[in-house]
Parts: C-alpha cells; structure tokens; sequence
C-alpha cells in the first residue's frame, strides 16, 4: 500500500518544485512515486502508509549511527533546553571544532550549514591563498551546487532529464558560461591526462577539488597512481581540497584522508559532522584558515552558522564513533558480506554487476566491471537498475534511487537486515532477468 505516498507527492508537486526539496528524492532516475517517510528508527524507515523499510541511505550519509541514536538524541536534546539559537558564540562549537581538528590534523574549522557551503567557501579561500582564479574539478564529482562546481557534476545532474548537452557547458541552467569557464574538468582516476592538464594549465590553477572517494558517480576509487599525480600539483602551488563531505568520519575516524593517506590543504565536511543535522565545515592549517575573516580578507559569514542544536547533534555522533571504534569494523564487515552476497545472487541469475566498495560505501553499477572512471560508470545499464530498484522496494529494502550514488551502511544495520537484504536482491534479480527474458 502506498496511498498516503502518492497523495502527498501529488499534493506536493502544486505547492514544491518537482514535489520535493531535492532532485534525487523525486525517483525521477528510476520512475514511479517516491515514498515520504513519515518516521525512522535504528535501520528502518516507516514510509506514509506504515510501510517498513530497511534504510540504505541514511539520510544520504549522515546516519552512521542509524537513525534515533539514544547518544545523539540526548545530546541534542540537552542543546533544546538552552535554547535553539543565539547569534553568537557558544561552547559547542569550540568542542566540535576541538574533535574535528583532533580527528582529522587540520589546524582549524570554520562551521557553515551544508556541504555546499562548505565547498564553496573553501575556494574562495584557495583563490584568495593563490591569487589565482581557475579550479579544477573532475567529471562525475559532485561538490555541491555552488555555480562554479555546477559543470560536469555527478549525483543528481547525471540523470538529469533536462542536462544540457555541451561538454564542458554548465550542468545546470542559471550558471553564467563566463563563470564555469573558471573551472577546468578533467577525468578521475586518468593520471596522464591529469598530469598533461597540470602541464598546460597548472601555473593558473588555485585548487584541485575532488572526493577522494567519489560517491557521486556511484563509488569510484582512486588508484594509487592517480593520488601521486593529484599530490604532485602542490609542487605547482596549487592547493588541493580534498572534498570528505561524504566520506569524511565514515571511511575512517580521519576520513579517506586517513584512510588513504591523503595530503590536502584544506577539507571540506558535511553529512556526519551534523549527525543529521544542517552543518558543514572547512578546515586547514592555521595559515590558510587566517584568511577568513574576521581574521583575514575572506568573507563568509552564517547567522545560523555553529548552531547549537546542529552542534550537539554533530558532537553526540562523533563521541560515539570515539567511544565506541568498533563501529568502523562492525560496518564495513556487514557492507563486505553486502557485497558478496550482491555479486553471488547477480551470478545466479545470470546478471552481470560490478560492485565497487569501500568501508561501507557500496555501489552495484549493472554493468561488467572494472568500474574506475565516469566513463566506465556511465556504461550501466540504467534500465535495469531502475527495474530492481523497485523489486527491492516492493520488498522492503530502500537502496538509493539512482544507479549513480553510494548506498551507505550503519551501525544500526545488523544479521537480521543483511538477510531480509540479500534474500531480497535474489529474488529480485530472479524477476528482473525473467522480465527481460520475457
Ligand atoms: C562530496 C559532496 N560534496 C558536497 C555535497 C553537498 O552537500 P550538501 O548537500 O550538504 O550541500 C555533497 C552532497 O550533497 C557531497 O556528496
Ligand atoms: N548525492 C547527493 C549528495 O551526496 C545526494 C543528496 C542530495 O543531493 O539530495
């Protein structure tokens, strides 16, 4: 039964763009209504029909603790009896920008209120650093949707009905042409043709911007060659910024940048440092972080930057995941067993998938593997994903809902959710093949 659903996305479509407050939601990459979530708990979502769903978004990343964690409940819920917001400086922020920098060896964070902010706020940092204008980007990378990081952008823009259709144009309308001209595009995980780039236009370049594991072309990782290529562009004065929105606190306590010995000057977050709540941040050494003002000649600014609820939500999550490091073990042993048992139930019908994983991100691309760069990714077949996006929904199980993202795995997801999963994707490639065949 999905009633309730379909009357609030119909009643929703009159009174919000496209019935919601963010492209990816609307199903439109793989067709059909969206559930809205009337509630969710530990690994579950509880849709608008009492419908029961094992939650294999988490809020897009931030959830790592599953959903209604006591911790973080109690954390925030000691912030709402000081009140919701002041406007001026708190102790909050002090000790979440006190466990960031111990985390990640950043020397100092400013607090914003989403990823987008984050990103965007970084390079105009690294521009005012450099003195220099252009930025570099790669295809598939999502950063936000600041303008400049607009072009060839991942997540929600590669399925895109309306993307317009020039290489190298913006990927969305509304981004003036002279100012996504700042920003060059290259291809992940291709070293030479980073390096050739890095010929010819290093020397104008303030930044690299890149997820250092991509989410959002589906999971990408990068090799080893391509890093020592991104790390030689600092011999160029050019700053990297490694974007850990998404993988940040989630592939390590220290992020990809920990996990795959990474050397950024500055790092953008997002996701989990709210703990589901609006916040984002950028960090670096105290040099570079001295150019924002008030200290130095950067705007940015917030009036409900360093919230306090926001804050406690954030801190509640990463004491957690502090306290308890196991955590780190317990879901990428679930995302690997996740994994093996994917690729065994596609074989068994006769499907080919490619699954890339890493810590408890998890993308099955329908497609024959390797899947390392855009172009690999973008060989999937869509379609077919689309088709067991809706057999795992019908039975019970929330992946996200386009071929091109991460799925992400919490700590609330436990034996009795990998089984109802993995019993759920058999049978649904067992539907899907027959339908083709049919
Ligand atoms: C890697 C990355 N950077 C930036 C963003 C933007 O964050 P937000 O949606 O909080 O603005 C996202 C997700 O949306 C992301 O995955
Ligand atoms: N892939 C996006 C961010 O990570 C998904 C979230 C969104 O844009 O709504």
């Amino acid at each position: 039964m999905t009633e309730k659903s379909r009357w609030l996305y119909e009643t929703a479509q009159r009174v919000i763009p496209g019935g919601v407050n963010s492209p990816v939601r609307a199903f439109k990459s793989v067709g059909g209504s969206p559930r809205f979530i009337q509630s969710a708990f530990g690994a579950y979502l509880i849709d608008a029909d009492g419908n029961r769903l094992i939650d294999y978004i988490g809020s897009w990343g931030p959830m790592i603790l599953g959903h209604q964690h006591s911790h973080v409940l109690a954390s925030i819920q000691s912030a709402l009896t000081e009140g919701v917001s002041f406007g001026a400086p708190n102790a909050r922020e002090v000790e979440l920008a006190m466990m960031v920098t111990k985390l990640t060896g950043m020397e100092k964070v400013r607090f914003v209120s989403s990823g987008t902010e984050a990103t965007m706020s970084a390079l105009r940092l690294a521009r005012a650093v450099t003195g220099r204008d252009y930025i570099l980007k790669f295809r598939g990378n999502y950063h936000g949707h600041a303008d400049g990081l607009l072009v060839e952008a991942g997540s929600g823009l590669m399925t895109n009905e309306q993307k317009l259709q020039a290489r190298s144009a913006p990927s969305s309308a509304g981004v003036p042409q002279a100012y996504a001209g700042l920003t060059l595009v290259a291809d992940y995980n291709d070293p030479e043709g980073l390096a050739q780039l890095l010929r010819d236009r290093g020397n104008t370049l303030a930044a690299i911007i890149f997820e250092p594991v991509v989410g959002n072309a589906g999971v990408l990782i990068p090799t080893a060659e391509f890093i020592d290529v991104l790390h030689s562009a600092k011999e160029q004065g050019i700053l990297l910024i490694a974007d850990e929105v998404m993988t940040g606190f989630r592939l390590s306590p220290g992020g990809a940048t920990e996990r795959l010995g990474l050397k950024p000057d500055i790092i953008t977050w997002g996701k989990i440092i709210g703990g589901g709540l609006p916040v984002g941040a950028y960090g670096a050494s105290a040099e570079i972080m001295d150019f924002v003002s008030p200290m130095g000649p950067v705007y940015q600014a917030g009036t409900l930057s360093g919230n306090p609820l926001a804050m406690a939500a954030g801190i509640g999550t990463l004491q957690t995941l502090r306290d308890n490091p196991e955590i780190y073990e317990k879901i990428e042993d679930y995302t690997e067993r996740l994994e093996q048992g994917l690729l065994l139930a596609a074989a068994q019908a006769g499907i080919s998938v490619c699954v890339n994983r890493i810590g408890s991100m998890l993308t099955m691309f329908f497609t024959e593997g390797p899947v390392q760069t855009y172009q690999d990714a973008v060989r999937s077949d869509t379609r077919l994903f689309a088709q067991w996006f809706h057999e795992m929904l019908n039975r019970g199980v929330y992946w996200a809902p386009s071929q091109f993202e991460s799925i992400f795995v919490s700590a609330a997801h436990n034996e009795r959710t990998l089984e109802h999963t993995l019993q759920a994707a058999a049978s649904a490639f067992l539907t899907i093949k027959s339908q083709s065949q049919g």
